[in-house]
């Protein structure tokens, strides 16, 4: 039997609190965050390093790829085949849903215990302060929620939504091929990596313009629980990476690029060896932000679990097998110790997993 995606988060119902961002001139108590200089932060000091950028048609592509995963966990890419209009017809798409009035959007409200719709995001109920942000989740076909919010005139954004999740699925397999590849793994070691991957979920993130931006969050710092996610940011900044070492870095909007993740389901099937990155959203004085994030995973009824190539006897699995939608349950549950929760033997320092201990705080 196949687990729906939606499945893991029903033992988990969610309150929601809506706000209409626009009506309001300063930032409610419920809103503000304790400054947030608590997080050791790389702004305003000397330039670290920046993210990778790789162009996906250099020859070298997979040694590139592979070293941004190993040090950074996030990366850049170009020439990855995605049509710049389709980018920017998904990013319109976005911000004609979020233009439509508070009580339109409550039209495809997600419900408490279900995870496509219109909402904030699911990890608000980890910490003591609202986010900044609403989103809208989209799981299989985005019709029935479109026909809510325009009833005679959703066909065009049904469209664009099933165009764009077409395009990034084959960009996602070629990123495994090439992720893969640099772990000394074919397609073929990996039975289910060819096939299509399971139902993905795509995230519309929309951050208005921030009276008090100081003192507001954007998305709390969070691991993606996908192999892999492909995030389109529109030319305003905003998404943060921590960097081990250097702390928070800004990934800078470029114009026609797209932000690659590891998430914690690579992390596991790399053995550790590819972490996912602990990555956030700031939100800015006078600009409307938007996000379109595509939350890639294996097939629903595939084991993840680290690959038999790169385990022996000095190197022994570090995780136990897990699919996606249990995982997404183990997130729902413990999520920043999620990924602990599934490890099998403490690392050599003592210490779970680093995430733990950076600076993620939990309500
Ligand atoms: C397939 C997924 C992955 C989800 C849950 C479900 C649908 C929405 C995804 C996000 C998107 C926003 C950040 C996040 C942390 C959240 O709150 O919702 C993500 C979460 C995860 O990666 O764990
Ligand atoms: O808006 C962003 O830049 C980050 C979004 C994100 O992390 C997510 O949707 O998982
Ligand atoms: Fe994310």
């Amino acid at each position: 039997m196949h687990t729906r995606l939606s499945d893991p988060f029903k033992p988990y119902p969610m309150i929601q609190d809506y706000l209409d961002f626009n009506a309001m001139k300063e930032l409610p108590e419920s809103h503000a965050w304790l400054p947030l200089d608590e997080l050791p932060s790389t702004y305003g000091s000397s330039t670290p390093d920046p993210v990778p950028l790789i162009n996906l048609k250099d020859t070298n592509a997979m040694k590139l790829v592979g070293h941004a995963c190993k040090t950074w966990g996030v990366f850049q890419v170009t020439n990855h085949g995605v049509p710049i209009n389709l980018l920017e017809e998904m990013e319109a798409a976005g911000r004609k849903l979020f233009a439509l009035p508070i009580h339109q959007k409550l039209k495809a409200a997600r419900s408490p215990n279900g995870v496509s719709g219109y909402g904030v995001a699911r990890i608000s109920t980890f910490f003591p302060k609202l986010m900044w942000s609403e989103g809208f989740t989209i799981i299989g076909s985005p019709y029935e929620h479109a026909r809510k919010l325009w009833p005679n005139r959703y066909s065009r954004f049904c469209d664009v939504i099933e165009d764009y999740k077409e395009e990034m699925n084959k960009l996602a397999q070629t990123l495994m091929e090439l992720m893969l590849g640099s772990l000394g793994v074919t397609m073929d070691d990996v039975k289910w990596a060819s096939t299509q991957g399971s139902c993905p979920a795509l995230q519309l993130n929309s951050y208005p313009a921030c009276p008090d931006p100081d003192r507001a969050m954007g998305l709390a710092a969070h691991t993606d629980s996908t192999l892999l996610t492909i995030l389109h940011q529109n030319n305003t900044s905003g998404l943060q990476v921590y960097k081990e070492g250097t702390g928070w870095i800004t990934v800078p909007p470029i114009p026609g690029a797209l932000v690659i993740n590891v998430g914690d389901l690579l992390h596991i099937l790399s053995n550790g060896l590819y972490p996912s990155v602990l990555h956030r959203a700031m939100v800015n004085r006078t600009q409307h932000r938007l996000s379109v994030a595509y939350l890639y995973g294996p097939p629903s009824n595939v084991k993840i679990s680290p690959l038999s190539k790169l385990t022996d006897q000095k190197h022994p699995p570090l995780y136990r097998p897990v699919t996606w939608s249990e995982y997404l349950g183990t997130k729902a549950k413990h999520f920043n110790k999620a990924l602990s929760s599934v490890r099998l033997c403490a690392p050599l320092n003592g210490f779970p997993d680093a995430k733990d201990h950076t600076g993620v705080r939990v309500g």
